[in-house]
């Protein structure tokens, strides 16, 4: 059985090429010590439902494998790289190389738009610094290992497609999210996280999806910020706060990428 964690985009900055192994995105990211297991199955089911995934089926095409049964702790859509999880998972299952399943995973991802950087973070783990915009066998990284653990809430979806699809919007969030990660890579701080979060995420116009939140949690005394691509927020001290708007759960940040459990 493989373990892919979830992966937490806090800054991204978008880059799509013709090719799809120098597509991704540049940015900042961490894993925590949930996510999702995969196991080899003649049918592909996710938590026993059989769903419309190109995704997922790209990667079992790819690697050889018939089906894939994913069992998964987290819902797909609302920022947790679940996609990107579950065609990790998938390609690592096959028999190839580890960077190769990786980078057949990146590819899949890109090219149905489920998400750009999420398989570089899961790929290697901890809070990753994606400073070239590539697959996990060509991205240029950073890592930090922090003793660290977050407070979540989920709030609704967002669809990453609609964003990332979206040439205009790419553009926009392109130039804040290179600028957000070079300012956090000045200090790379837990404080600072949550500072350069907030920065990209208000001025890409992002935040006032979950606005009321962060503020709560910042009322309280905590910090808090988007998780990209959904209504979620990431918090630390922050879950007596973030009660008034979900179920809030916590986690703690992981610091391994993808694995066999
Ligand atoms: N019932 C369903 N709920 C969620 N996803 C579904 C469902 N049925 C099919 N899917 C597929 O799963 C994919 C989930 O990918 P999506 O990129 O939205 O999730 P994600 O990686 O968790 O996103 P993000 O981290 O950006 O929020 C969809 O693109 C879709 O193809
Ligand atoms: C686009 C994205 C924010 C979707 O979760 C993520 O894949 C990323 O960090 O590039």
């Amino acid at each position: 059985m493989i373990f892919a964690p979830a992966s937490i985009t806090c800054i991204f900055s978008p880059h799509v090429d013709s090719n799809p192994k120098n597509s991704g995105s540049i940015g900042v990211g961490f894993t925590i010590e949930r996510g999702l297991q995969a196991s080899p199955s003649r049918k592909t089911t996710i938590n026993g439902e059989e769903w419309n995934f190109p995704t997922l089926d790209d990667v079992l095409e790819k690697v050889g494998l018939e089906g894939v049964e994913i069992k998964a702790s987290l819902p797909f859509g609302c920022g947790f790289g679940m996609s990107g999880a579950a065609a990790l998972a998938t390609a690592v299952l096959g028999n190839l190389g580890y960077i190769e399943a990786a980078d057949i995973a990146h590819v899949a991802e890109v090219e149905n738009f489920t998400g750009l950087g999420d398989v570089v973070t899961q790929t290697f783990g901890g809070v990753v610094v994606r400073k070239s915009a590539a697959c996990p066998s060509r991205a240029e990284l950073e890592r930090f290992f922090w003793n660290a653990e977050f407070d979540f809430v989920v709030m609704g979806e967002i669809s990453t497609k609609d964003v990332i699809g979206d040439e205009l919007k790419r553009r926009r969030i392109g130039e804040a999210g290179k600028r957000w990660t070079k300012e956090f890579l000045k200090k790379p701080t837990l404080e600072n996280l949550f500072h350069c979060s907030n920065g990209f995420a208000r001025e890409t116009g992002l935040l006032e999806l979950v606005g009321d939140a962060v503020e709560a949690v910042e009322s309280a005394g905590g910090k808090a910020a988007m998780v990209m691509l959904g209504k979620t927020v990431f918090a630390v001290n922050g879950f007596e706060a973030l009660k008034e708007f979900g179920e809030p759960f916590k986690a703690r940040l992981d610091c391994c990428g993808v694995r066999r459990l």
